[in-house]
Formats: structure tokens, C-alpha cells, sequence
């Protein structure tokens, strides 16, 4: 059993790479200051890490999932989005779309979707589509190009927000169809949509990989479709709604102060 423990410390040791206590594990090896010497080492990385990863996410502010209105939407499939929480989507790198109208949540979602694998130990990065697009258009150099794709191919999860409420040219498309690409089947992208795949010819007007670039988004997919009303609109009408009854409250005070 006392074996046992010091093989597994002597091995967290290898993997934190404590070369200079390894050198001494003989002599030191099984004293009492060294399991916590490990346990601090290993969560002041892990604490490192997760902030690393978390400023290279570039993920903003969200709301939390213990937060959302799941009564708001007329149709959440909240079964789903939990189980997306548990990140096994990620296994087999398949995909996740956030279909529905402005302001249902959809980039909350894949936020609070990302965030979760942030804390679970993966890299992640968000981007909006036409901000990705962009940039990677206005790249004319071919190498600066491959290095920028790079950046977006190699984390583990990539959420691309907002596709579909700007249209795109064939070389946009073509850049997203090379990203996708280079993704499938490695590591899993999430996308927020306004538009249903069938409208995606829209979105990218005359490019010829639409539809090769939906048929290796959607091969593995999960598609969350979201509905109802904008929560944003909700949140304006309630804030004019306090507003209004204050200015009434403030003119009754003022009418009763001098009668
Ligand atoms: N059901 C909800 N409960 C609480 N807050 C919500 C809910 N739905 C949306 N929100 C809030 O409303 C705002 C808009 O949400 P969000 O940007 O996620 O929506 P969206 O569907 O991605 O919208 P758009 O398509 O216009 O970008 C955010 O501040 C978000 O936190």
C-alpha cells in the first residue's frame, strides 16, 4: 500500500517533471512534505493553466447557465444543453450549431459550452465569423495565412458566433470551407446561426464549396435549435417599464408635496 502511494507520488512527480527531487527520491521519497510539495505544484499549474487558456479564448463576458431563463424560450431542449455541459461531443470531435433567432441565447450557450471545456483542461478559442473571415481575407501573404489558419485549426474547440447575419464573398467561404476542413474529425467546432443550412447558399452567394462546407459541418453534428422571442428586447421593454413607473412615482411624490 505505503509502495503503492510512492510509486504514484514518484510518477505526478515525472509528470510535473521535479527533476531535482526526483535526483533525491531515494532519500526524500517517502518524507511527509512531499505529498503536499506535489498537490501545491500541481494546483498552482493547473491554476496557471486554466488562466492561460482562459485569456487566449478570448471568450468575454457571458452570462452562466445557473443564470438563464430556461422558461423565456418557446422551445429549449434543456436535456440537451446540459448533456452538452458534460463535454463527451468532444470524443469524437463532432460538431455543435446553435440554430434560432436574435438574442435566444444562442452565444450564451456555446460560451457557457466553452467555458466548460476551458475548466475541464482544453483550449478553446471564440471568434465572431465575419471578424475570423476577415482578417483571414485581408492576409495576402501565403504564409501568413497558414500561420493565422493555424491559430484557428489547433484549439480544441473552436466556437465560431454569429454565421449568417452578414453574406459572405467565395473567398470568405472558401476560408471558412478550408477551416472547417482542417477541423474535421479533430477537434469540434460550435457554431451560432441565425440561418437553417438550407439557407447557407445565401449566406455565401455563388460559392461553389457550400455545400461541401455543410456536409463536413454537419457529418457529425448536433443541431440545438432555439426559439422565441429576443431576451434583449425583453430586458429593454422591462427597463422602460421601471423607468416609466419611477418618473410616475417621482411626479406623485412631487403632487403630493404640494397639495
Ligand atoms: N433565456 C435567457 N435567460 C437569461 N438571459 C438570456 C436568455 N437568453 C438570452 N439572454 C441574454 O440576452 C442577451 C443576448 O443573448 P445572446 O447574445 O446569447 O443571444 P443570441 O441568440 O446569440 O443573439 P444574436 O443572434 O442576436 O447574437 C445576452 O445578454 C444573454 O445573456
Amino acid at each position: 500500500m505505503i509502495q503503492n502511494n510512492l510509486e504514484h507520488m514518484r510518477a505526478r512527480a515525472l509528470a510535473l517533471r521535479l527533476n531535482g527531487l526526483l535526483e533525491h527520491w531515494g532519500e526524500v521519497g517517502a518524507a511527509d512534505w512531499v505529498a503536499p510539495l506535489i498537490q501545491w505544484e500541481e494546483d498552482e499549474r493547473a491554476r496557471r493553466s486554466l488562466a492561460r487558456r482562459l485569456r487566449d479564448a478570448h471568450l468575454g463576458k457571458f452570462r452562466a447557465l445557473a443564470d438563464f431563463d430556461w422558461t423565456w424560450p418557446r422551445r429549449i431542449e434543456r436535456a440537451a444543453i446540459e448533456e452538452l455541459m458534460s463535454l463527451s461531443f468532444m470524443k469524437d470531435a463532432s460538431n455543435v450549431v446553435f440554430l434560432g433567432p436574435n438574442g435566444v441565447g444562442k452565444s450564451t450557450l456555446a460560451m457557457n459550452v466553452a467555458h466548460q471545456a476551458l475548466v475541464q483542461g482544453h483550449t478553446v478559442l471564440f471568434a465572431s465569423a465575419s471578424q475570423m473571415l476577415g482578417e483571414l481575407a485581408a492576409l495576402d501573404s501565403d504564409s501568413m495565412l497558414r500561420r493565422r489558419l493555424r491559430r484557428y485549426t489547433q484549439p480544441e474547440v473552436l466556437v465560431i458566433d454569429e454565421v449568417g447575419y452578414l453574406s459572405y464573398s467565395n473567398r470568405h467561404a472558401d476560408l471558412l470551407f478550408e477551416l472547417v476542413s482542417r477541423r474535421y474529425q479533430n477537434h469540434s467546432t460550435i457554431v451560432t446561426t441565425n440561418r437553417p443550412f438550407a439557407e447557407w447558399s445565401e449566406v455565401f452567394p455563388n460559392a461553389a464549396c457550400v455545400v461541401s462546407l455543410v456536409d463536413r459541418l454537419m457529418h457529425r453534428a448536433e443541431v440545438i435549435a432555439v426559439d422565441g422571442e429576443s431576451y434583449r428586447l425583453k430586458e429593454a421593454r422591462e427597463r422602460n417599464e421601471a423607468r416609466a413607473r419611477q418618473r410616475g412615482a417621482k411626479k406623485a411624490g412631487r403632487e403630493g408635496v404640494g397639495a
